[in-house]
């Protein structure tokens, strides 16, 4: 598998806090990478300088390399706006806009300048197919987004994010505020995906790492202490840290 995302010596403060150290692995591209790791050691981070969302963040210094398709992140020349079109993110909670069904998906490309009807058409419907919402929602997509379900929101903010064609698609915990059915439904959902789109994705679940994904990323500390294949990572870990974490005796 090709590399897209090349990450070496990387490393964030906040404030005076490291968060992230010395930071170095390879995300391929077309395939789903999971983060994994005790709760504060650097995943969310790390996951937010690859479309740099930390930038909002007041005190925060990042050093060292960021490649995504050979495009150092952190340069002054890359364009935030474009990187988050080409990089899009799923949150933990839902979070539809207070608009209808259509316009959530619509937002986008009409920010980015398409206006005319028959093309939002197709992408609205280009989208929620991707998603797996549109045989759901097809024949109301004029209704607000609130009236779905949790799992439906949330497969509405992916169609959303893919909306815009990105290439990369980072989720933060999509489904930890789901129900068994709906994180069933998104985990599928992602397997598809990965077809077409680079996944990236934090989870507080080792079950849904090692079903879902086909790298993992071990992070501790703010370190990466192991980064393998899924199978491999959970089978036959190099480091000690890691099989003691993965085998539940910390974290
Ligand atoms: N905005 C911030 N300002 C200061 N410190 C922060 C900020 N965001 C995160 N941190 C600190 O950086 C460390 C890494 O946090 P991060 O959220 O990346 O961890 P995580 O592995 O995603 O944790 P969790 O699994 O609990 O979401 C933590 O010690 C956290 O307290």
């Amino acid at each position: 598998m090709a590399t897209l995302i090349d990450i070496k010596n990387l490393n964030l403060f906040y404030g005076t806090f490291q968060a992230l150290k010395n930071v170095t692995f390879t995300i391929p591209e077309k395939a789903i990478t999971a983060f994994i790791g005790p709760s504060g050691c650097g995943k969310s981070t790390l996951l937010r300088t690859l479309n740099r969302m930390n930038d909002m963040i007041p005190g925060t210094k990042i050093d060292g390399q960021l490649k995504i398709s050979g495009t150092e992140v952190y340069s002054n020349q890359v364009d935030v706006e474009t990187l988050r079109k080409k990089v899009g993110m799923v949150f933990q909670q839902p979070n539809p806009f207070p608009k209808s069904i259509y316009d959530n998906i619509a937002y986008g490309p009409r920010l980015h300048g398409i206006t005319n009807k028959a093309k939002l058409d197709e992408i609205v419907e280009t989208s929620l197919k991707s998603a797996a919402l549109w045989n759901e929602v097809k024949d109301h997509l004029r209704r607000s987004a609130f009236g779905l379900s949790g799992g439906q929101q949330q497969r509405l903010c992916i169609a959303r994010a893919l909306a815009v064609n990105p290439d990369i698609l980072l989720m933060d915990e999509a489904t930890s505020a789901l129900d068994p059915i709906s994180t069933l439904k998104i985990e599928e959902l992602v397997q598809e995906l990965k077809n077409n789109y680079t996944i990236v994705m934090v989870t507080h679940n080792m079950h849904q790492a090692a079903r879902v994904s086909n790298q993992t990323v071990f992070f501790l500390n703010g370190e990466v202490i192991e980064y393998a294949e899924t199978d491999k990572l959970f089978t036959t870990p190099k480091d000690q840290r890691t099989e003691d974490y993965i085998s539940g005796r910390f974290g």
